[in-house]
C-alpha cells in the first residue's frame, strides 16, 4: 500500500480504536454506577420490607417464626440472602436470640456503631454481588414506635439487615451494549475507511505520477504527464504540474536549439540527461568563448596553436595529436605541434605529407576525416600506430574556404566513442580558431613584407633597424664574430641613363640574387639603400668574409645583366668591418664598413676594402 493511505488509515483506525476504548471505558462505568444506585434502592425497599415484616411479627406475637420469614424474603427474585443482626441494646433486653442474628463481620459491626448504611461490591469481577448492610434505628416517629417495645433511647441502633444481591444480569446487560456499541463504532471506521481509501485513491495516484515524473525530470526526461483525475485541488495540481512540465521543456527545446546552433552539430542525447547535457554543452560554450578571447590576445599564431594543443590536453584528456599547418602557396604541410610538443617532427603521418600538403586527405577534400574504424581511409596515416591499432580523427581548421590547418587526434578503440561524443566541442573551439589563426598569419605576412624590399625580396632598411640591436647581443652571448659587408655597384647611374631606370631595376634583382647565392642561408642580405647593399656575415670573422666579398665581387665582375635586348657586364666595390675587432657596437661596425666601401670607391672601384684604422683615424674617435 502507499505510504501516504496507509499513514491516513492508521491515524483514522487509532482514533476510532481510541474511540472504542473511550466508549467502552464510560459505558462500563455508567453501568456500575447504575448497578450500584438500583441495588442500594432495591436493598433499601427490601430492608423497609423486612423491618415492616419483623415489626409486624413482633405485634402479632409470630416473632419466633422471624426465621423462615427471613429465608422467604431471601428467597425473592434478585435478592441472595437477608440476614438480620441484633444491636447490642435489643440484646441486653432481649437477649442474643438466634445464631445468625449475631454481628457476623466487621461491616455488620461497624453499621451497628456508626448507625450509617453500607454498601459495597463483593463477590469479584467474574460474579459481582452487591452487599447492603442497613441499620435499623429506634424512632417514636412513623407507623410504629418502637419505643413501646424497645426499652431504649430514641435513634439507638436497634440492629440491621444485610442483603445480598446479584448484580449478574446487570453485567450481562452492560457487556451486551458495550458490545453493540463496539460494533457500531468498527462498522463506522470500516465505512470510513473505505469512504476515506476513495476518497484519497486520486491524490495517491496523483502524488504517484509526480512522483514519477519528478524522478524522470531530475534524470532529464521531461516527457512524463500527470492525469487530472478530479476537479479539486488535487486535479489542479495536476495539472499546473503538467503545464510547469510543458514549460521546462518548451524553454529547454529552445535552449537546445540555440546550442545546437551554436555547436552547429547535434549532440547525442540518447539516454543521457538533456538538462544536465544541455547544461554542460553552455558551460563548453562558455570556455570557447574564453579561448576565443585568450587567442585574440595572443601575439603570434605558434600561441594560438599551443592553447589548442592545451585545451586538447587538460579539457579533452586528449594525449596524442597532431597539429599542422598549411603552406597553400609552397603546397607543404608544417607539423606545429606532436603531443603537446611545439615544432616536433611528423610522427602520426607519413613523413612525405612535409611536402606534399594534398597527401593530407583533410587538407585535400577539406572535410573532418573519420578514421576511428577504418584506418585506411588516409593513406598518409602513420602505418606504424596503424600497426599499434591507433585510430585517428582529422579536423580542418578552414580559413576562408581553404583548409589553414589540420588538428589530428589519435586514440585508442577504446576512445573512439568519447572522442565522438567531444567533436562537436571541438570543432566548436576550432570554429573560433580559424579566423584568428588566418588574422595572425595575416598580420605575421604583413609584417614580413613590411621588412622585405619588394622588388628584390630582399630584407630592407627597416629589418635592419628593428634587429641591429639583437644581432650584436646574440654576437656577444655566443661569443662570435661578425662581418658587415657593405657593397654598391659600380657606375649604376649611367645604366638607368642609358637604358632606362626600368633596366636599372632589373640589374638590382639580378644582383640580388648573385649576393643571395654567395652566403650562406643563416647570413642576412640586406637591401640598404637604392643601389647600397648591406651582408650580415654570421659567425665569420673578417678574414673568412673578405673571401665571401672577393667571391661576390668575383661573381658579379663575370655575370652578365640582362639589360633590354642585350647584356651588360658590372662591377661592384665593397668595404667591410667586422664585430667585435673593429668596433663593439653595430651602427659602428656598419659606419666603419661603409668608409671602407668609400675607400674601395675611391681606390679605383671593383675592389674589396677591409677596414683598418686610418680609414677612420682623420676623422677622430666614432
Ligand atoms: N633603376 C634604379 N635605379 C636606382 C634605384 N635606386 C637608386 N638608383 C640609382 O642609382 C644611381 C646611383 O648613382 P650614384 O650614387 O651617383 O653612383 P654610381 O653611378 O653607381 O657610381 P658610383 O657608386 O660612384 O660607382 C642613381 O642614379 C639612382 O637613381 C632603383 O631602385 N632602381
Amino acid at each position: 500500500m502507499h505510504k501516504l493511505q496507509t499513514k491516513i488509515i492508521f491515524a483514522l483506525s487509532s482514533v476510532m480504536l481510541l474511540l472504542t476504548l473511550v466508549i467502552t471505558l464510560a459505558s462500563l462505568a455508567s453501568f456500575r454506577d447504575f448497578s450500584i444506585r438500583a441495588a442500594t434502592e432495591h436493598t433499601r425497599t427490601a430492608a423497609e420490607v423486612i423491618r415492616v415484616a419483623l415489626t409486624e411479627a413482633m405485634l402479632t406475637g409470630t416473632i419466633d417464626k422471624r426465621d423462615s420469614l427471613l429465608q422467604r424474603i431471601a428467597s425473592v427474585n434478585g435478592l441472595d440472602e437477608a440476614r438480620v443482626i441484633r444491636g447490642h441494646q435489643v440484646e441486653q433486653q432481649y437477649g442474643s436470640g438466634l445464631l445468625a442474628e449475631m454481628a457476623a463481620d466487621p461491616i455488620d459491626l461497624s453499621v451497628l456503631n456508626s448507625g450509617e448504611p453500607v454498601f459495597t461490591l463483593i463477590g469479584g469481577i467474574f460474579s459481582p454481588e452487591f452487599r447492603a448492610t442497613i441499620p435499623y434505628i429506634a424512632t417514636s416517629d412513623g407507623d410504629v414506635n418502637c419505643l413501646l417495645c424497645h426499652s431504649v433511647p430514641e435513634n439507638t441502633v436497634l440492629g440491621a439487615v444485610t442483603l445480598t444481591a446479584s448484580i449478574e444480569h446487570m453485567k450481562s446487560a452492560a457487556i451486551m451494549t458495550v458490545s453493540f456499541l463496539v460494533m457500531a463504532v468498527a462498522l463506522f471506521a470500516i465505512i470510513s475507511i473505505l469512504f476515506l481509501r476513495r476518497l484519497l485513491q486520486p491524490l495517491v495516484m496523483t502524488a504517484n505520477e509526480i512522483e514519477i515524473a519528478v524522478e524522470g525530470a531530475i534524470a532529464g526526461d521531461f516527457s512524463h504527464r500527470v492525469e487530472s483525475r478530479t476537479n479539486d485541488e488535487i486535479g489542479k495540481i495536476a495539472r499546473q504540474f503538467n503545464a510547469l512540465s510543458e514549460g521546462i521543456t518548451h524553454k529547454l527545446s529552445r535552449i537546445r536549439e540555440n546550442v545546437v546552433q551554436l555547436v552547429q552539430s547535434k549532440p547525442d542525447y540518447n539516454g543521457s540527461n538533456l538538462l544536465t547535457e544541455t547544461a554542460e554543452t553552455v558551460s563548453g560554450l562558455v570556455r570557447v568563448s574564453r579561448f576565443k578571447q585568450a587567442i585574440e590576445e595572443d601575439e603570434t599564431a605558434s600561441e594560438v596553436f599551443l592553447r589548442i594543443s592545451e585545451v586538447l590536453e587538460q579539457e579533452f584528456g586528449i594525449e596524442t595529436f597532431s597539429i599542422y599547418e598549411v603552406n597553400a602557396q609552397k603546397k607543404i604541410l608544417r607539423s606545429v605541434m606532436v603531443d603537446s610538443v611545439p615544432d616536433a617532427k611528423i610522427h602520426w603521418c607519413e613523413q612525405a605529407i612535409h611536402d606534399h600538403c594534398t597527401g593530407c586527405r583533410a587538407v585535400r577534400t577539406g572535410h573532418m576525416i573519420d578514421g576511428s574504424d577504418n584506418t585506411q581511409i588516409c593513406r598518409s596515416f602513420s602505418m606504424e600506430a596503424a600497426s599499434q591499432d591507433k585510430r585517428y580523427l582529422c579536423l580542418p581548421v578552414i580559413e576562408s574556404g581553404s583548409v589553414g590547418s589540420v588538428v589530428q587526434l589519435v586514440f585508442d578503440p577504446a576512445d573512439a566513442q568519447r572522442v565522438r561524443n567531444l567533436r562537436p566541442m571541438l570543432e566548436a573551439y576550432l570554429r573560433e580558431a580559424a579566423p584568428v589563426l588566418q588574422a595572425k598569419r595575416l598580420m605575421a605576412s604583413l609584417r614580413e613584407s613590411s621588412l622585405k624590399d619588394a622588388m628584390t625580396g630582399l630584407r630592407n632598411r627597416r629589418f635592419l633597424e628593428e634587429y641591429a640591436e639583437t644581432l650584436i647581443s646574440q654576437c656577444k652571448r655566443r661569443k662570435v664574430p661578425m662581418t658587415l659587408l657593405m657593397m654598391d655597384l659600380d657606375y649604376f647611374k649611367p645604366v638607368n641613363d642609358t637604358y632606362g631606370h626600368d633596366a636599372g631595376d632589373q640589374v638590382l634583382r639580378e644582383l640580388a640574387v648573385i649576393l643571395q647565392d654567395n652566403v650562406r642561408e643563416s647570413d642576412l642580405v640586406i637591401r640598404y639603400g637604392g643601389e647600397e647593399f648591406l651582408i650580415v656575415l654570421l659567425e665569420t670573422d673578417a678574414e673568412a668574409a673578405l673571401l665571401v666579398a672577393e667571391k661576390i665581387r668575383s661573381a658579379v665582375e663575370k655575370h652578365k645583366f640582362k639589360v633590354g635586348g642585350t647584356s651588360l657586364s658590372k662591377t661592384i666595390s665593397a668595404g667591410l668591418a667586422d664585430y667585435p675587432n673593429d668596433g663593439q657596437a653595430f651602427w659602428q661596425v656598419l659606419k666603419f664598413a661603409d668608409v671602407s666601401l668609400y675607400a674601395a670607391k675611391e681606390g679605383g672601384r671593383n675592389q674589396v676594402v677591409r677596414f683598418h684604422k686610418a680609414l677612420w683615424s682623420e676623422k677622430g674617435d666614432y
